[in-house]
């Protein structure tokens, strides 16, 4: 086989999996965003996505700047040298890293240094089968980080919180589905897609699970019982309320594909993937011989082209208050804010996340942090000949996982905001009323979005935790977000998740007796 060509082939293949949402998913966006009443949140959210969605296929770049898990899965004819396209596709993620098409997203589990290429020990995630075609069938999916975080696992039977006993039969499954929605609020970028494996053992049923994220979003289930359960989630899952990015809304669901395999008969799983709106995996066919692309999956029927001009437009029949900041800010500026008002931040901001969050509990900070924005999110950074660096994808990270830390550390640094996404607890909470701080939510995966309010990279401290948890000292113009924690005791997330928890008990009793 050439190659060189099977290596430009899978470079092309990741570059576009990045970069262009397939179609069946941009249908799926779309007809949400149909649902959505003008002017309320999710449909204002649902405008950021959709702009961002345009804006990533304009400049061939990240639509999240989370790249994710690169898993290929791989189906090669009888003969075929498997261990060279491995080395391919090993190659192509070199270049599409070095490109700023992925984030160097490949992390030492020990001593979490960053490998910088994407390369490492168990990355990418590479399956392979031999099938009796002529042809090589290529598929990838880039699935985040936040969204994995949401994956759960039930084992049959089981208590759950809202809709009650889950038996080992098929109602019982129905229940975990809806619960598993539940569970994932905003936190993993909603509206989500959702595959779940029924059966197998722990692995094989997770495996099972994201095998279904390889189903097109149309496409129908032979099982006349699965077809019944995936039509039923997407109705029901829908009147949870929870809504895109958890804001509340019509639309919390885009999509559900189950599967199913034998079990141990002391085993019952049931396992659900989850992933995010962004959802990044497209598919080609490669001839066998000369290594190039022949076709491309996932992009049959009508073309959905976003345009971005509907984004204004939306924020002019929004009823929130928009209030433009200019950091720092002062304790009466943010004390001022209450949920549901649209903030535009000018000036500086920095970014932590994790690594960053855990050192501030015990250090100093690099900069002085007083009166100013914290920014939960890892960037794409490409550096140019001069040495500057320049944001290629900027979207929020899930803040829930800073929760130990935040509130002290705002508390410490005098820090008046922090954005992010999915929200925070109650520890949080406290802190921002006892402090005089906000909590600002960005729309998860609008990486394009984010990365054009960003108009400098003024500099970058604690570059030892790699490019995406480094200090990012960002100068930003008309950065928007929405107040959904203020420093008066109130939490959107905590609204919606309690409201949510009283629908789910609504779906208690039996459907598929
Ligand atoms: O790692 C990130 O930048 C985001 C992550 O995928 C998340 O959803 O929290
Ligand atoms: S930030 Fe959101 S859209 Fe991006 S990978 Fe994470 S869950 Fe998905």
């Amino acid at each position: 086989m050439n190659h060189e060509q099977l290596q430009q082939s899978m470079y092309t293949l990741i570059v576009e999996t990045s970069t262009n949402l397939p179609k069946d998913v941009r249908r799926a966006v779309k007809a949400a965003k149909e649902r959505e009443n003008a002017g309320t949140r999710a449909a204002m959210s649902l405008d950021t996505i959709t702009t961002n969605i345009k804006m990533a296929d304009d400049n061939i770049s990240p639509i999240c700047q989370d790249t994710g898990m690169p898993t290929f899965k791989i189906k090669t004819p009888v003969g075929v040298n498997q261990i060279q396209i491995q080395k391919a596709i090993y190659a192509a993620m070199e270049q599409a890293t070095k490109d700023g098409k992925l984030r160097p997203n490949s992390v030492d589990s020990l001593n979490g240094s960053n490998s910088g290429n994407n390369l490492g020990l168990g990355t990418p995630v590479i399956k392979f089968e031999q099938w009796e075609e002529d042809y090589i069938d290529a598929r990838l999916i880039l699935k985040g980080g936040g969204c994995e975080n949401k994956n759960i696992q039930y084992s049959l039977p089981c208590e759950l919180e809202g809709i009650g006993k889950a038996g080992r039969d098929l109602d019982g499954i129905r229940k975990c589905i809806m619960h598993s929605v539940y569970q994932a609020q905003g936190q993993g970028c909603s509206a989500g897609f959702i595959g779940v494996g029924i059966g197998g053992d722990r692995s094989s049923g997770y495996d099972l699970a994201k095998t279904q994220l390889f189903r097109g979003v149309d496409d129908v289930n032979e099982n006349e019982d699965l077809r019944k359960l995936e039509e039923y989630v997407m109705t029901h899952a829908n009147e949870l309320g929870i809504g895109t990015m958890g804001f509340g809304g019509e639309t919390t669901l885009l999509g559900c594909k189950v599967g199913v395999m034998n079990r141990l008969p002391a085993s019952f799983f049931v396992s659900v993937a989850y992933n995010c709106w962004a959802y990044r995996r497209l598919g080609v066919s490669v001839n066998a011989e000369t290594g190039e692309i022949n076709e491309w999956y996932y992009q049959d029927g009508e073309d959905v082209s976003f345009d971005t001009a509907q984004k204004e437009e939306q924020e002019i029949k929004s009823e929130s208050r928009v209030v433009t900041l200019q950091a720092p800010i002062t304790e009466e500026q943010i004390r001022d804010l209450k949920v549901g008002d649209v903030v535009k931040i000018n000036g500086m901001m920095y970014t932590g996340r994790d690594a960053i969050h855990k050192y501030l509990s015990t250090n100093d900070s690099p900069v002085d942090l007083n009166g100013q924005v914290i920014y939960h999110c890892g960037p794409v950074m490409l550096k140019d000949a001069e040495g500057q660096w320049h944001v290629k994808a900027a979207g929020p990270t899930t803040s829930i996982r800073e929760e130990p830390y935040q509130g002290d550390i705002m508390k410490r640094f005098g820090i008046r905001a922090v954005i992010g996404k999915g929200g925070m607890g109650p520890k949080t909470l406290k802190a921002l009323g006892e402090h005089g701080g906000v909590y600002l939510n960005a729309i998860g995966g609008a990486a394009q979005y984010y990365a054009d309010c960003i108009k400098g990279v003024e500099g970058v401290d604690l570059m030892n935790f790699g490019i995406p948890e480094a200090m990012w000292h960002l100068r930003v113009e008309g950065f928007t977000a929405v107040v959904t924690m203020d420093s008066h005791g109130n939490s959107l997330h905590e609204e919606v998740d309690k409201s949510s928890l009283e629908k789910l008990a609504k779906f208690k009793e039996p459907v598929f007796a």
